[in-house]
C-alpha cells in the first residue's frame, strides 16, 4: 500500500496478523497521539529501546547531554535492553524519575531500585548523573530537595521552556493508571492541577505506597518528548478511555498530556490497543504510515 494513503486500520488480537511497528497520528477528541503499536510485548520493548536510543543520540548531538525521565511500576522491567543498545553515550546521560515513592531506596517499592536493578548497574553512568530522591526526609522537604537539585542544573544541560521557565527533559517515559493517572498525579487532586512547581509532595496516594514526590504536568508537558507505555490486556480498558472518550479537566491525568512543543506516543501492543476504536483511523485522516 502506498504510503500515505488512508484506509482504516483494522487490529486483531494474536498470531496472523503482522502489525509491524508504525506510527500514524492518531486524532481524537481528546489527544492528538502518535500510536506506535506493536503485536506482542516483546515488540513494545524493542520499539521503546529504539525510542530511547533515538532521543538519546539527538539529544547528545544538539546539546551533548541527554536527560531522560523514568517511571515506576512496570516500566522498569522494560529497560534492560537499554544496557546492550547501541547509541547511548551513558556518560552524557543524566536520568531522573519523573516521581518516586519516599522510601529508601533498598525498599522493594523504591524505583530507583527497580530501575539500579534493570539498568543502571549494568551501564557505566556516572553515579553524579542519577538523580534519586534524598532517603529518610518528610515527603514535603523531599519533594523541595528534589526540585532544588533540578533547578541547580544549568540550562545547557537543562533548558527551561520559553514559557513558564520549565525544564525541558529531552524524553519522559510515563506509565498509566488504571485510573489514569501518570507519574504521581491522581484524579481530581491538586497536584495534578498545579501550574507552578516542577516537583510536588504527594500524601495519602491511591496507589500504595502513600507518600510520594512527583513532577508536575507543566515539567511533563515542557518535554520535548514523552512516551505513554501502556501494554496488555489490563491496560486496555484505560488506554481506550484515555485515547476515545472526552473526560472532564483532571478526571483522566493522562489525557493532560499534552507536551506543548513536543512530540507524544502512546507504545501499545495489540493487546492493550484491543477496545479502541481503529476503524475510526481512517476515516477522512491522513496517517502517514509504512507499508504494511
Ligand atoms: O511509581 C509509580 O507507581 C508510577 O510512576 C506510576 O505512575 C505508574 O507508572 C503507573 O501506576 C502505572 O503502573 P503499571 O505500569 O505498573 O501499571
Amino acid at each position: 500500500m502506498a504510503s500515505g494513503t488512508v484506509a482504516p486500520v483494522s487490529v486483531s488480537k494474536g498470531a496472523g496478523v503482522d502489525l509491524i511497528p508504525h506510527q500514524f497520528q492518531y486524532h481524537t477528541t481528546e489527544t492528538d497521539a502518535s500510536v506506535l503499536l506493536y503485536v506482542t510485548p516483546e515488540k513494545a520493548q524493542a520499539g521503546l529501546t529504539k525510542l530511547v536510543v533515538e532521543a538519546a543520540q539527538a539529544a547528545v548531538k544538539a546539546k551533548g547531554a541527554f536527560t531522560l525521565v523514568l517511571s515506576g511500576g512496570s516500566l522498569p522491567a522494560l529497560l534492560g535492553p537499554l544496557a546492550s543498545a547501541k547509541g547511548i553515550d551513558w556518560s552524557k546521560t543524566h536520568i531522573f524519575f519523573v516521581d518516586e515513592r519516599n522510601v529508601p531506596h533498598t525498599c522493594p517499592d523504591s524505583t530507583f531500585k527497580a530501575v539500579q536493578e534493570a539498568l543502571l548497574s549494568q551501564v557505566p553512568i556516572p553515579a553524579s548523573q542519577v538523580y534519586a530522591i534524598a532517603e529518610g526526609l518528610p515527603v514535603e522537604q523531599a519533594a523541595t530537595q528534589y526540585e532544588g537539585r533540578l533547578i541547580s542544573i544549568p540550562a545547557s544541560a537543562l533548558p527551561r521552556s520559553a514559557d513558564g521557565g520549565f525544564p525541558v527533559f529531552d524524553l519522559i517515559l510515563l506509565g498509566v493508571g488504571p485510573d489514569g493517572h501518570v507519574a504521581s498525579l491522581f484524579p481530581n487532586r491538586p497536584e495534578t492541577a498545579a501550574t507552578q512547581g516542577w516537583v510536588l509532595p504527594v500524601k495519602d496516594s491511591p496507589k500504595p505506597p502513600p507518600e510520594r514526590i512527583t513532577m508536575t504536568m507543566p515539567v511533563i508537558n515542557a518535554a520535548k518528548e514523552v512516551a505513554v507505555v501502556a501494554l496488555g490486556e489490563s491496560k486496555r480498558e484505560i488506554v481506550q478511555r484515555v485515547l476515545e472518550v472526552q473526560a472532564l479537566p483532571g478526571a483522566l491525568p493522562a489525557q493532560l498530556v499534552r507536551p506543548k512543543g513536543g512530540k507524544l506516543k502512546w507504545v501499545l501492543d495489540v493487546a492493550s490497543a484491543e477496545l479502541l476504536d481503529v476503524a475510526s483511523w481512517g476515516e477522512g485522516k491522513e496517517f502517514p504510515r509504512s507499508s504494511f
